[in-house]
């Protein structure tokens, strides 16, 4: 990459050693706040300590920032993604890296991936523009684990009950196209990601995840520095076979 943020590129992608940093991701009405809370109480019920929170909005100024960017004023795409990295880099500064730090286990629903599938090929900035932003923005914090919950977001759009936001009022194509970077995002990065079928059931889909969180933390994954915990073949098998369905589905429906 060329141009101001070539240099983002260097950036060392750093878990602190303590604690398990694990983001949930996916459409609208994935399950993502659900599968959350349950594995914080699964955790918690093992006596670790979890930061359960949110992007946008784990923080004072970032519910400020989320009221903005969901539902205050129009902004252009540059801005919207500029709000989303602002809220990021407090909460990170603020709330998950010094709970990381203290040995916790941080669970958030959303991270920089909704970013780059949003704001990167949604509004079309650019994903890895996009993604070096959010690095700056957090001094290369990824997590150990991104849960991806993969749903048909005209299934998803059933689901939700409240009225649709600023980012959920945006049209079929738009949504088609961030569910496809996400899976493709999986798909690259198979041994952060685990792809799940949203249309599991929830208590289903929640003991997948925790055995997954639960081995990785006897693994002590969390401490490896330099490197991203063991595969899952199937899970990345799955993230491979969910890609090329949705790819089949669009070439059908278009
Ligand atoms: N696996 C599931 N199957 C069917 N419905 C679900 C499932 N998980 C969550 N739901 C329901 O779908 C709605 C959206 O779930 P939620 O966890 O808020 O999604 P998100 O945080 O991804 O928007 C809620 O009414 C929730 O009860
Ligand atoms: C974190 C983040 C969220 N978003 C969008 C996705 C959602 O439509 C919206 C609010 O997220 P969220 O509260 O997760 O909505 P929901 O629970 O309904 O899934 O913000 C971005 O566009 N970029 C980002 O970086």
């Amino acid at each position: 990459m060329t141009g101001p943020w070539a240099a983002a590129t260097t950036l060392t992608v750093v878990t602190p050693a303590a604690g398990l940093f694990v983001s949930f991701e996916g459409g609208d009405g994935a399950g993502k706040s659900t599968q959350a809370r349950l594995l914080a109480e699964r955790l918690r019920a093992l006596g670790r300590e979890v930061v359960l929170t949110r992007e946008p909005g784990g923080t004072a100024l970032g519910q400020t920032l989320r009221d903005a960017v969901l539902h205050g004023e129009h902004v252009d795409a540059r801005t919207e993604a500029l709000l989303y990295a602002t809220d990021r880099a407090h909460h990170v500064a603020s709330l998950v890296r010094p709970a990381l730090e203290r040995g916790a286990v941080v669970v958030t629903d959303r991270y920089l991936d909704s970013s780059v599938a949003y704001q990167g090929t949604g509004r079309d900035l650019g994903a890895d523009e996009v993604e070096n932003l959010s690095l700056w923005a957090t001094r290369g914090l990824l997590p150990a684990l991104t849960v991806l919950l993969d749903l048909d977001p005209d299934v998803g759009r059933a689901r939700l009950t409240s009225a649709p936001d600023r980012l959920e009022s945006e049209g079929d194509d738009f949504h088609r196209r961030t569910r496809l970077a996400f899976l493709d995002r999986a798909t690259a990065d198979p041994d952060r990601w685990l792809v799940l079928d949203a249309t599991r059931q929830a208590e289903e889909l929640a003991a997948v995840i925790g055995e997954r969180v639960e081995a990785l933390l006897a693994a002590g994954a969390s401490a490896d520095v330099d490197g991203a915990p063991a595969g899952d073949d199937l899970a990345t098998a799955a993230g491979a076979t969910a890609r090329d369905a949705v790819a089949d589905e669009s070439a059908v429906s278009s």
